[in-house]
């Protein structure tokens, strides 16, 4: 047998035949090197909020805008910018709004196409040729490639262009031309989206957020607890199903399941009708409004409780299930005196606000009625078939994992579980110890196994681990040393609500710490970064995002609707582009109607969080690494071709 490099080298020249191929290729693949690197985009904690996602995502948190300013800078109002900005995030929303008001349309096509044009050169000047014809949208990609290509043996460019513009304007494909215009900018001011986690619950919207992430050009998902919630469910993990239709329930968003991925929620609907029918469900009151009116609303009251008690007795069999998982703590039901409806928390007892579960045995309090059964069974199976809900997983698994290394900087959800004096805290996982970068990728495995794995038990094992993410104190996701769901329902004393964070948020402050993290990953401590998300930053009592002199940062997206009382503001995002970190403070987003209306960008603020001296190239980057190793092998298939070791295949 051939050893393994010659192999390889017959591999590489089935794709560069000849010295010349591998020839242009390295040249190309240098060329590339030297371009300024790509943007990066960075969101947490979306929670649904698909249309201030959406927003986000069309402007890039101020990079379309800065590229406008870019271009026209001083020659151009602020308004008139603004306006172009809006434009290039809505075209066609703002297009029928310009019709309405402008008796000059031929002319205001005219304008626009041409500061269009300006600003796809120079959103396109970053980019390789071959890259930005690869982006360019089929119907028009040769007359773009024209029109943003400089042409300098041409004596008269401005007729050139002049008659191109006037041809589209004259066959009527102006507002076709500007739309695929203003999505080619946003296409290319932004390189690569990150996703730091908790796409799901709490907003209406999560499976219109993975329809658009699946359609994106370039992005990796670190999974957030509510995204593994998620996954556990379509696993068919019961606590977790329970978990995201309570969720879904609380939050008026049953829509999400019923009409987005299509489960049928008739089962438990009859049945929380009947078992609850004259129950007020007091505790089970709605965060938000399903917008159906008020007996929907009261029937998906009695859905909430329904479910909660399903919830806590699934749960309950779980923690039984899984001793090394150390939740009994975490076991409620058993602690009630159903008669009193009072319960015992560590010696102490408390009234419980709601006293009427007549689904629960005293006996056998974790146990699921024959009907609480039945239902559980049907929505497992509705859960495991529904196709849609397994292609966003599928997407999940495939361009997500627990955390990332990417650029110098480490990116996951919630944190690396500390003990209080910042070392590695070491979490036990099916019997043995796991901390730091190792128990990370211990549970992603399990999440993998959870779909993948041939044998049942493993798989089994996967999908409880998933709840264990969702929930636990030794889950990196969660990082609280309880999730105190049944207090919050049941229980007035605030204290028992109480979920302590793991040291990791107090201690992001202290360096040493902080690199020893860096460390664990494989990181240096100078010129790198940690971002994570999952706790909101509540900027009005004057919390910063940016720990630890700009080494970490804490960007909850804040998107969630709900949370923006508690913040004070719509949340972070962050940009990296050639220049440096800059981190994007946003005002609450208050619908797409308005932001076409009033041409708000809803980011409020920008820090600089890092600029570099200079401007970061390719070469700096991941990528650039994997360019320079194609081009050494390259090398080799040269002097292969040149020593006569390998021959052409032409
Ligand atoms: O505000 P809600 O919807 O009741 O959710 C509160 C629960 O969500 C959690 O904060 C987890 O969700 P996050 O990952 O978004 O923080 C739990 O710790 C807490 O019990
Ligand atoms: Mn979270």
């Amino acid at each position: 047998m051939k050893d393994l490099e010659e192999r390889y080298l017959e591999r590489l020249s089935q794709l560069y035949p000849t010295i010349a191929m591998a020839s242009t290729e390295i040249i190309n693949l240098q060329a590339i090197l030297n371009l300024p690197k790509g943007t990066e985009h960075f969101l947490t904690d979306i929670h649904g909020e698909y249309e201030a996602f959406s927003h986000v995502l069309k402007n890039g948190s101020g990079a379309v805008r800065r590229k406008v300013d870019d271009v026209f800078g001083n020659t151009m109002g602020s308004r008139t910018k603004q306006a172009l900005a809006t434009l290039i995030y809505y075209p066609k929303e703002k297009m029928d709004r310009i019709k309405r008001e402008e008796d000059n349309m031929e002319d205001w096509y005219k304008i626009t196409l041409y500061r269009l044009i300006e600003i796809s050169k120079r959103a396109a000047s970053k980019y390789t040729r071959s890259k930005v014809r690869k982006s360019l949208p089929e119907d028009f990609a040769y007359v773009i490639e024209e029109l943003i290509t400089e042409k300098a043996d041409i004596m008269d460019k401005g007729s050139y262009y002049n008659s191109i513009v006037s041809t589209i304007i004259r066959i009527g494909k102006a507002e076709k031309f500007i739309i695929a215009l203003s999505e080619l900018i946003q296409r290319l001011t932004v390189d690569h989206l990150h996703i730091v986690g908790d796409i799901y619950d709490r907003g209406p919207g999560p499976h219109i957020i993975m329809d658009k992430l699946m359609k994106y050009h370039s992005v990796d998902i670190q999974w957030g607890n509510h995204d593994v919630l998620w996954m556990g469910a379509a696993a068919g993990q019961r606590g977790c199903i329970a978990n995201v239709i309570r969720i879904c329930a609380r939050y008026g968003n049953l829509d999400i399941l019923e009409e987005g991925y299509g489960i049928n929620l008739l089962p438990l609907a009859t049945f929380a009708l009947n078992t609850y029918k004259d129950d007020p469900c007091k505790c089970f009151q709605l965060k938000g409004d399903s917008g159906h009116g008020k007996n929907e609303m009261l029937m998906d009251i009695k859905m909430h409780k329904a479910i909660s008690v399903i919830q806590f007795k699934v749960e309950g069999q779980i923690i039984q299930k899984n001793p090394g998982f150390k939740m009994e703590d975490r076991n409620l039901l058993h602690h009630v005196d159903y008669e009193k409806g009072t319960i015992e928390i560590d010696g102490k007892t408390y009234e419980m606000l709601d006293k009427n579960f007549p689904t629960i045995d005293p006996k056998n309090p974790y146990g699921l009625t024959k009907e609480e059964e039945d239902i559980m069974e049907r929505l497992e199976q509705a859960f495991l078939n529904c196709e849609k809900l397994q292609r966003h997983m599928r997407f999940l698994l495939n361009k997500g994992a627990l955390y990332k290394v990417y650029n110098n900087n480490l990116l996951y959800h919630g944190c690396v579980p500390l003990n209080e004096d910042g070392s590695l805290k070491t979490v036990s996982v099916y019997g043995k110890s796991y901390q730091g970068k190792s128990l990370y990728e211990i549970l992603e495995s399990y999440v993998r196994k959870g779909f993948h794995a041939l044998d049942e038990e493993e798989r089994e094992r996967g999908r409880d681990m998933m709840w264990y993410i969702w929930l636990s104190e030794g889950s990196p996701l969660f990082g609280k040393d309880k999730m105190a769901t049944f207090e919050r329902y049941f229980l007035a004393e605030k204290e028992t609500h109480k979920e302590k964070k793991n040291p990791y948020y107090s201690l992001l402050e202290e360096e040493e710490v902080v690199n020893g993290i860096l460390r664990e990953f494989g990181l240096p401590s100078e010129g790198t970064h940690i971002v994570n998300g999952h706790v909101p930053v509540k900027s009005k009592n004057g919390e910063n995002p940016v720990k630890c002199g700009g080494k970490v940062m804490v960007i909850d997206g804040g998107f969630s609707k709900a949370y923006q009382k508690e913040t004070g503001i719509a949340g972070y995002t962050l940009i990296s582009n050639s220049y440096g970190l800059i981190l994007v403070a946003h005002e609450p987003f208050e619908s797409t109607e308005a932001a076409i209306e009033k041409e708000s960008d809803i980011h409020s603020d920008s820090v600089i969080v890092n600029r570099v001296l200079e401007r970061k190239l390719v070469g700096d980057t991941d990528v650039g690494r994997d360019l320079r190793e194609q081009i050494a092998d390259l090398e080799v298939l040269l002097r292969a071709y040149r020593s006569g070791r390998i021959a052409e295949k032409v």
